[in-house]
């Protein structure tokens, strides 16, 4: 892995040799990394290159073969997702999460109470909890969707129902932010407010993000690093300059317009 710029001092976010083998395959290799508390860091790679299979070991969907993830010192590598989400590891997915036949207002307020501890009754603790109410508000006036609040989420836009996503993630108040190709499916149109979106939830709210994407244009607008995974491996963690300019990640994408 090269890079030319020093690993953060203190780190949220540490990883250390993190594999994750199955059936035989080898899907990520010894990827070991430090994001510092309100970085930005893009993670791009090749179609396969064990992208998401990164972010399912961060988030705790998939159990690593070997290697270590720590948060804030805190060793989370056998820790359950919903307990890493307690202590705010949020993340959103490739395919949408969004429940079709609730409001966008309702989605939100959902995730905001099941935060707050609400498991029994979710339904009815959610209507009474005012805490989640709030939260729901201010979520949906972050990304803008606060004048859609009592439309049904399966009428929204591609492009809209991604920022209800995040509204979804806001509601949990995340400390890191994992977003899995937010601009996916969405319109070349509504790709300049979601891009608004997450630069907001990174700089004014001063959220960690880790996002995968392929718009290039859109990352190297809002990443402090980037890093590139290929073939399972991290094979540059660096300023999107470098990265750029770094001849072994250009020999990666042989083929594929970087
Ligand atoms: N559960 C699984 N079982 C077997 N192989 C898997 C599994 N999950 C992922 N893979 C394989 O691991 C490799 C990496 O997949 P992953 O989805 O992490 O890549 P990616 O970089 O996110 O790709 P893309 O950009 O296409 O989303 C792929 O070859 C995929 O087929």
């Amino acid at each position: 892995m090269t890079s030319t710029v020093a690993a953060p001092a203190r780190p949220v976010l540490r990883v250390r040799g993190l594999s994750w083998a199955v059936g035989g395959a080898q899907i990520v290799s010894d990827v070991g990394f430090d994001v510092a508390e309100g970085e930005f860091v893009a993670v791009i790679g090749p179609n396969g290159a064990g992208k998401t299979s990164l972010f399912n070991l961060i988030s705790g969907l998939t159990r690593p073969t070997a290697g270590t993830i720590e948060l804030d010192t805190l060793d989370i590598t056998r820790v359950a997702p919903h307990r890493r989400a307690r202590r705010g590891l949020g993340r959103t997915f490739q395919s949408s999460s969004v429940f079709p036949a609730l409001t966008v207002a309702e989605n939100v307020r959902l995730a905001a109470a099941a935060h707050r501890g609400a498991c029994l009754r979710i339904w009815r603790r959610a209507e009474s909890d005012q805490a989640a109410w709030h939260a729901t508000a201010e979520a949906l006036e972050r990304v803008g969707l606060a004048h859609r609040a009592a439309e049904i989420a399966g009428s929204l836009s591609h492009g809209d129902k991604r920022k209800l996503e995040i509204a979804i993630l806001l509601a949990t108040d995340p400390r890191i932010i994992l977003l899995d190709e937010p601009m996916a499916g969405v319109g070349v149109a509504d790709v300049p407010a979601l891009t608004e979106v997450i630069r907001a939830v990174h700089r004014e709210q001063g959220r960690t993000v880790l996002m995968v994407e392929h718009h290039m244009d859109v990352l190297l607008g809002l990443a402090d690093r980037v890093a590139v995974m290929h073939h399972g491996s991290l094979l540059a963690l660096d300023v999107p300059d470098e990265v750029m300019a770094n001849p072994v990640v250009q020999e990666a994408y042989l083929g594929e317009a970087l």
